[in-house]
Order: structure tokens, then C-alpha cells, then sequence
């Protein structure tokens, strides 16, 4: 853990109430607060003003380079696309007066080796110089000043890597860390880690000053809104080193709920960007879970000042066109999730093609009727498949010429084989107008598209429809059960297969797709032509300053350059290799926790991942410390996570609020009774909190908490308990664990999702089927 942790925040000074802890000539501790905090707040308006020269040079680019588009030269487009691409970067940057646009300072004592491109070197100290030699600002990007000094320095560069790897252990040449807090253009308050408290640093002969306020606990404590924030002004150790891990091979990075996957997760993606900016606008995909994660975190890159190159999809959207509006059972989950479908799939894509298929071909030619029975047809079938592997549409241009032979050596069936040269060239001439005149006939065209139909991924799950039809192509790998519940899951879709899909049918649907090769009918979108010459979102809110066309491009990458998946664990064998299809060329970043995985057959999912990795690369990483949940929380949580997982250990959650959990218990059966319990405590609970309040539920029971919730505002959800995944509120009531534990084989885990969403308050609701004690703590949790 960094030097912003628990252990830190109890030794810190408090300012204003204790002289500094190094002792300086400041009179008092408000007046040395008051000193750093202009003094920063000179720094900060030097940035600013430095800033807004940037921005006026950029917009005096950006109008140049509208005005030479007016040429229309090749070379003049060429030119301006260059031109905007650096203008529109900047500019967009430069319009974000981020909040903690600058947030953090470290003060390095002098190398005693050269330092290599300007970056800090982690030579040993000489003790004997307590002198600070240097001082970077570190921000969310680098500002030089007229001279090319740096004003600020990009967190993603090396030289800010101190900033958040420097630890009283490894202090490198850093002598004081600060974290500046601002609003707007004004500093605020500013934090100080000393990492040698063993010397007496001075700059520019005073004595380094040291102030704390709690920056991390203040950010930690805050209220929370319906949408994610960066993390970039407190980073800690062990997650940077996953930040700015080498993109190389897979990095994969386990840890308990709230050590800050996700953020890490999206943080390196930014990282990556600035690194390679080049390799990666190959574009970077980030898989979430849910469409309520998507939204939840969808901001957090644009805060960082990256767009355009990154795509957060949610599993069920990855296939374009197609938005799963579906939840399946968990025994429906298990069964479409796995990897038994991709032999089920296969055979139900052959015989999508048998079912209506007819079992005579029938054609006049020369005046002859040729026949091909249903058994000559079978054979003529075998062959245009062959060994497989080809995708079945693109197999009908077969199809087509293997009838036509069979045809052919049908209709000579009778006649000699041509035993010269001559006769032999002859019988070659007359096949060719033979295939030539059936294959303009109305009745094998006919047959050909009824024998051979082009397949939609949609048809052939629609054939899946009748559990008769899939228990007779695939008995062996599905049992009656189980093709019974899949032709239930997809009743409500039409022969075409129209109809609302679920996230497994879309990982179902892509696989069909590798299959049947469906010819590519991207959805398309209007875009700018600048975006597509630079490939940057970002220029477009200036895209009035100059008429461009409108052209059509396809929406979706199907190859990425990096792909990072987030809460991995609850990937399916199925999503998995749909995932693998948009990453052969990639590397990769996967982040999960295997104590909150809702798929109830991990080795299934190992071994699809480790399919999908191949030889790469691994490097592991484990994130340890909870920044979420208060510790009393985490305690609630780590009796479920005993259950659900024994043996692994809890993150050590970084701070305790001194609130413990509440129970409530509902002893009467009737719903009402239940509703109204559930009701008070949200509304105690939007009392007590100023952010966000969800109450989780079993996810049959989505629709009633939808009412418990209909007139209490929007600062509360309800959350079915698959949904809560990687989400986070103020408080949380986690209503009817039991009902949530016994949802599926790996409910208990899904309960501990639910339990670990609370930043501040949790209640734990329960029914008379929690068998709650005298104190309402339900028989799960004592
Ligand atoms: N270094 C940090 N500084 C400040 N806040 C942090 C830090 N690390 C994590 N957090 C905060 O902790 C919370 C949890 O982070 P995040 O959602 O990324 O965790 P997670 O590991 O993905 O959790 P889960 O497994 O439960 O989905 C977030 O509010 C995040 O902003």
C-alpha cells in the first residue's frame, strides 16, 4: 500500500491544530498552510496563463487550416488533416478546465547520476545534501512553459512514475510528495507525504514544509453520483505498477471488490494511449459486464483526455446491430454459456440447412429428364462440406458445381467413357453447355436456394426453437433438460429469429456468424471525414467552422490492438472466445476477482481464456487494499466471502467510518409488509447519505423493487444482484440474501457482489426465509 494509506492518514498532521511536524520558523501550522497554498496558487495561474496561449495558438491553427481546405488540393488536405489533428487535440484538451487540472508535486533531492531524458533517476542518496534540487507538478497533461521548461508534467510520463511509486521504504530521490487540490482556478488545499523523515530538507534554503488534510480520506468519504471518477491524483503503488505495466503479452490482475480494478483497468488504457499513441489508435476495446457499468464508467476516460480510440462495450453489445434486452436463468445461463454450444451450434447450422431442404432435384435438359434421389443428394451434401471448417455460406458457389456434376454424370450414366484424346475433349465441351443451360434453369435455381439457403446466425437459433430438433441433431451434447430450457429461452423469437436477445445469445449469434460467414452488412453511422483521415472523435465539436462531407464508415472495430477486460471472472467459455475473434493481433490487460464470479464452472472459463491467450505472455499482478467499502462493511461482506470462497483472503479495506451495518428483519410473509420495510430503510437512508442509495435484489425480484423505488428520486436504483456488478452508492439495503445466495450454484458469490457496493452505509433486509435472530442478523451472516 502507497503512503496514502490507513497507517498514513491516522499520523498525519492535522493543520491548523499542531505546529508542523518538521518544526519551521512559520509561526503557526494555518500560517505555513496558508504559505503553500499561494504559493501553489502562483504555479497554478503561471499554468493558466501558459494555457491560454496554447489555446489561442490552437485556434488560430484550427482557422488556418479551415481556410486552406478551401484550396482543395490533395496536398492542402493532407496538410490541414495534419494541422487539425494537433489543433483539435489541444483545443479539446485545452476546453476541459478539469477540476484538479494540477494535483501533485514531488520535491527530488539532487542525483548523484545523470538523470537519463529527464527522467528522475532511483540512484542511491547522498546522504550528506538535504537539498530539494528539483520540483515537478505533475498533472493530467504536460504544459511547458515559452522556453520548454515543464510547467507540468503528464502523469503517464516516466518522470512522474515517483510521484505515485515513492514509498518511505523506496523513497528514490523524492523527498516530499504533495497532492494539490483545486476548484477550478483556485487551490484549495494540498497534502504532503515526507519520505525522508530522517532528513531536514530545505528548498531554496527553507526548510521543506509538510501540511496534511487527508486528501485520499476526503476523496474517499465523498458522496457518490451515478457516474465514476478518475482516480489520477492518488493512484497508489501497487496499482500504478499495473498502470504502467509493459503492454506486452496479457496482464492479469486479481483482487477484492473495491481495490480499484476497474479504475486501474481504465487508467492504463489512458496510459497505453500516451505511451504508443501510434500502435494503439489501432484502438484499445474495453469489455464490461453490463450496459450499467458502460454508463457508470463510461467518463472517466474523457477526464483523463482520452476519446476516440477507446471503445467500452458491454459483453452483450460487441456484436454491432445487436443489444442484449434480455436476462437469461441462471440454468439457462449455464447451459448457452458453455462450450458444449459450439458443437451444438455446428450441428444445428448444418441441419438449418436440411430442414426445408427438398429431397428430389429434377431438371430437363436436352430434352431428358435427370433426377438426383434423396440418397445421391445426401452424398452430393457430404461432399460440398467435406471435413468442414469452410463457413457454410460461402460454400454454396460448391454446392452449386457438385450438383451440376452429379447432374452431369447422371444424365451421361449411360454412355461410354471416352476413351481418346478427341472424345474425351468432346464430352468436355458438352458438359460445359450442359452446367451452362441447367444453371440459367428457373427449377435448379429454385432448387438451389432451397437446398443451399443463405443462413442468417439468427435462423439457426431460431431452428433451436424445438427441443424435439435439438435433442435429435445434438443428443449427446445437451441432454432432453437442457434442450428443453433453451427452446423456452427463445420462444418469444420469430423463424427469422427476430426478437430480443440476451448477452449469451450474443456470444451465441458470433459464433453462428465465424460459421455460417453472414455476409457483412455493417451498421453505419455518419462521421466526419476528418475523424476518419486522423481517427479522432475529438475534433468533431468543430466541425462547423469548416462544411465538411458526411461519409458512411462501419461502427465497429473487429480487430483491436488492446483489449481489456474487466470483472473477467464472470466471462463465459462462449463470451470468451467471442472476445478472442477481436483480438488475435492484440494484447491484453484482464482484471477480475474469481470470489465474485457469477459463472458457476471456473475451470470451463479457465481453460477458454487460456485458449484464447495461447502462448502469450502472463504477468500477474494482485491488488490488495479495498478503497470502497468502510471496514465495517468489509466485515459484513467477508462472512459471505468465508462461505463463497474459502480460503481467500478479504482486502484490507483502507478506512472505517465507525458505522456499523444495519439489520432489519420483516417477520410478517405478506409482500406489503416486506415493501414497506424496504421502503423506510431507503428513505432513512437517502436521510443519512448525500450520493446515490441502491437496494439489490434476487433478480426475479427486479420488477417489485422497481416499485419500492418509484417515488423516492433519483438519487436511488434498484438493482437486480447481477447488475450490481462493479457499481458503487453511498448506501446500499441488500434485500432477501438468502434469495440472492440460492439464485443459482454460484449465488453466495453473487451475494458478496451485493454486499461490497457501500461506500458508507449498508442494511441487510431480511425475510422470514433469512431466519433472522432477536438482532435481525440473518442465518447466512451469523
Ligand atoms: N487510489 C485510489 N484513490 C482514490 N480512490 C480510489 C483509489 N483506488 C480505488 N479508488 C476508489 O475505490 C472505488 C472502487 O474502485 P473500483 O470500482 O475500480 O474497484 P474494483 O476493484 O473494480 O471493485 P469491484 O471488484 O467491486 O468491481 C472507486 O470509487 C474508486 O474510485
Amino acid at each position: 500500500m502507497g503512503a496514502h494509506g490507513r497507517q498514513h492518514a491516522a499520523a498525519t498532521t492535522e493543520a491548523g491544530t499542531a505546529p508542523a511536524s518538521n518544526g519551521t520558523t512559520i509561526t503557526s501550522a494555518e500560517g505555513l498552510r496558508e504559505r503553500e497554498i499561494a504559493g501553489e496558487q502562483q504555479h497554478l495561474d503561471t499554468v493558466y496563463q501558459r494555457l491560454e496561449e496554447k489555446l489561442a495558438e490552437a485556434e488560430y491553427v484550427l482557422e488556418d487550416a479551415a481556410r486552406r481546405v478551401q484550396v482543395g488540393t490533395p496536398g492542402a488536405l493532407a496538410e490541414r488533416d495534419a494541422q487539425v489533428y494537433r489543433a483539435g487535440t489541444h483545443l479539446n484538451r485545452l476546453n476541459n478546465e478539469f477540476e484538479d487540472f494540477l494535483f501533485g508535486r514531488i520535491d527530488l533531492q539532487q542525483a548523484d547520476a545523470p538523470e537519463e531524458h529527464g527522467i528522475p533517476s532511483f540512484t542511491p542518496l547522498d546522504p550528506a545534501d538535504q537539498n530539494v534540487a528539483q520540483s515537478l507538478h505533475i498533472g493530467r497533461l504536460g504544459v511547458l512553459d515559452a522556453e520548454y521548461g515543464p510547467l507540468v508534467i503528464d502523469w503517464r510520463a516516466p518522470a512522474a512514475a515517483p510521484f505515485y511509486r515513492a514509498t518511505p521504504l523506496e523513497p528514490g530521490r523524492v523527498l516530499r510528495r504533495r497532492v494539490i487540490r483545486s476548484k477550478g482556478r483556485k487551490v484549495i488545499g494540498v497534502e504532503d507525504d515526507l519520505l525522508r523523515p530522517d532528513l531536514t530538507p530545505t528548498l531554496d534554503g527553507q526548510e521543506l514544509a509538510v501540511i496534511g488534510d487527508g486528501a485520499l480520506m476526503a476523496s474517499l468519504g465523498r458522496a457518490r453520483s451515478h457516474t465514476m471518477r478518475d482516480i489520477v491524483s492518488s493512484i497508489q503503488k501497487e496499482q500504478d505498477e499495473v498502470i504502467r505495466a509493459p503492454a506486452a503479452g496479457a496482464t492479469l490482475v486479481t483482487g477484492g471488490p473495491g481495490t480499484g480494478k476497474t479504475a486501474v483497468a481504465l487508467h492504463r488504457a489512458a496510459f497505453l494511449l500516451y505511451q504508443d499513441r501510434r500502435r494503439y489508435s489501432g484502438g484499445i476495446l474495453v469489455v464490461s459486464p453490463t450496459p450499467l457499468l458502460v454508463s457508470y464508467t463510461e467518463g472517466v476516460l474523457p477526464s483523463l483526455g482520452e476519446e476516440g480510440q477507446v471503445a467500452i462495450r458491454a459483453v452483450g453489445s460487441l456484436v454491432d446491430g445487436i443489444e442484449a434486452e434480455r436476462y437469461d436463468t441462471p440454468e439457462v445461463a449455464r447451459v448457452k454459456g458453455s462450450a458444449r454450444m459450439v458443437q451444438l451450434l455446428r450441428r444445428a447450422a448444418r441441419a438449418a440447412l436440411e430442414i426445408s431442404a427438398p429431397t428430389e432435384l429434377r431438371v430437363v435438359a436436352r430434352g431428358e429428364v435427370v433426377r438426383l434421389d434423396a440418397g445421391r443428394l445426401r452424398t452430393v451434401r457430404g461432399n460440398v462440406v467435406g471435413s468442414g471448417g469452410t463457413p457454410l455460406n460461402l460454400l454454396r458457389p460448391r454446392a452449386r458445381r457438385l450438383l451440376l456434376d452429379a447432374l452431369w454424370s447422371e444424365a451421361t450414366r449411360h454412355l461410354p467413357a471416352p476413351t481418346d484424346h478427341f472424345s474425351r475433349e468432346q464430352r468436355q465441351d458438352q458438359k460445359e453447355s450442359f452446367d451452362e443451360y441447367v444453371s440459367d434453369e428457373a427449377s435448379f435455381l429454385d432448387f438451389l436456394d432451397a437446398w443451399w439457403p443463405a443462413l442468417t446466425p439468427r435462423q439457426v437459433l431460431a431452428t433451436l426453437r424445438q427441443a424435439k430438433h435439438t435433442n435429435r441433431i445434438a443428443r449427446r451434447t445437451v441432454t432432453p433438460e437442457e434442450a428443453r430450457l433453451l427452446a423456452a429461452s427463445w420462444r418469444h423469437l420469430d423463424e427469422r429469429g427476430r426478437g430480443p436477445l440476451s448477452a449469451h445469445d450474443v456470444a451465441l449469434i458470433d459464433e453462428l456468424q465465424l460459421l455460417l460467414a453472414e455476409p457483412a452488412r455493417p451498421k453505419v453511422r455518419e462521421v466526419d471525414a476528418v475523424d476518419l483521415l486522423t481517427g479522432l472523435d475529438e475534433v468533431t465539436t468543430y466541425a462547423d467552422r469548416s462544411a465538411r462531407q458526411r461519409i458512411a464508415v462501419p461502427v465497429e472495430r473487429t480487430e483491436y490492438a488492446h483489449v481489456i477486460v474487466d470483472e473477467a471472472q464472470d466471462l463465459t467459455p462462449m463470451q470468451w472466445r467471442m472476445i478472442g475473434r477481436r483480438s488475435r493481433m492484440a494484447t491484453w490487460t484482464i482484471v477480475g476477482d474469481p470470489a465474485q464470479s457469477s459463472w458457476p464452472f471456473p475451470e470451463e472459463a479457465r481453460s477458454a481464456l487460456d485458449e484464447v491467450l495461447s502462448g502469450k505472455p502472463r504477468r500477474r499482478h494482485t491488488l490488495t487494499v479495498n478503497y470502497r467499502n468502510p471496514a465495517e462493511i468489509a466485515e459484513v461482506a467477508a462472512k459471505v466471502l468465508a462461505l463463497a470462497a474459502p480460503g481467500t483472503p478479504s482486502p484490507t479495506a483502507v478506512r472505517s467510518t465507525g458505522i456499523e451495518p444495519r439489520f432489519a428483519a420483516v417477520t410478517a410473509v405478506a409482500p406489503a409488509a416486506f415493501a414497506a420495510a424496504a421502503r423506510a430503510e431507503l428513505a432513512r437512508l437517502l436521510d443519512e447519505v448525500d450520493g446515490t442509495v441502491a437496494v439489490v435484489v434476487p433478480m426475479e425480484r427486479r420488477a417489485e423493487a422497481a416499485g419500492w423505488i418509484a417515488d423516492l428520486g433519483e438519487r436511488v436504483v434498484a438493482l437486480g444482484s447481477l447488475e450490481a456488478k462493479g457499481l458503487e452508492y453511498d448506501a446500499t439495503v441488500v434485500a432477501d440474501p438468502t434469495g440472492i445466495a440460492g439464485e443459482s450454484e454460484a449465488g453466495l458469490r453473487v451475494l458478496y457482489v451485493a454486499l461490497t457496493r457501500a461506500t458508507q452505509r449498508l442494511t441487510v433486509l431480511s425475510g422470514p426465509d433469512d431466519l433472522p435472530d432477536a438482532a435481525g442478523v440473518p442465518a447466512l451472516l451469523r
